[in-house]
């Protein structure tokens, strides 16, 4: 193994109950830079409102999906918008580092420092048992952060612009994840989630 290059291939992160893999940058065809400028212009970015106890909330963040399924997100509907030609070739990088095929996608554009998203588990049942999601990131870094359910463990990761995690195995059984609010200013940041919906 030549200990001076960067990896080009997804890299275990042994974490324990589940299956975590991460590349430092994704193999693109265009530069980071230039794809987070495109899915800026090109998706149809929404602010979803949530309701929690009975009160309206606006996500943290703004939020799309794109796929050739149906699913359900928070007990909510989610039709999803035909993929674009940008999103099918960064599907078809994704497939290729990850050897997984995938049929959507969640992407969440992350303003500054005080957007976030809560601790949840992507185990919804049309996931399947033990989903494999591939997570790219593009522009500021953020703080990724794993909680196991049942033990005192917790693990970080920093995503940086060009990175690709992939989750599998028995992962979404045994941890949460989430984003935390930063208190430093943080740029924009955009993350997408590739997934199949059965
Ligand atoms: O922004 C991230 O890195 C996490 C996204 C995530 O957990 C999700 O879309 O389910
Ligand atoms: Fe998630």
């Amino acid at each position: 193994m030549d200990l001076f290059s960067a990896a080009t291939d997804l890299q275990p992160i042994p974490i324990g109950d589940g299956d975590l893999f991460f590349l430092a940058q994704l193999p693109l065809a265009q530069s980071n830079e230039a794809i987070l400028a495109a899915l800026l212009d090109d998706i149809a970015w929404r602010e979803e409102t949530i309701v929690l106890y009975g009160k309206q909330h606006k996500q943290p963040r703004l939020s799309a999906w794109y796929g050739d399924a149906r699913y359900t997100y928070s007990g909510r509907m989610f039709h999803p918008l035909p993929f674009t030609p940008l999103l099918r070739e960064i599907k078809a990088a994704v497939e290729a580092a990850t050897g997984r095929t995938y049929n959507s996608v969640l992407l969440n554009l992350y303003r500054n420092e005080c957007d976030s998203m809560g601790f949840h588990s992507d185990d919804e049942r049309e996931l399947g048992p033990e989903p494999a999601i591939a997570s790219l990131t593009f522009g500021a870094t953020r703080t990724f952060v794993l909680k196991h359910k049942t033990l005192p463990k917790t693990v970080k990761l920093d995503l940086t612009d060009g990175s690709l995690l992939l989750m599998a195995g028995a992962l979404q059984r045994h941890w949460r994840h989430g984003i935390n609010k930063e208190t430093r200013p943080r740029g924009l940041r955009v993350n997408l989630t590739f997934r199949t919906i059965f």
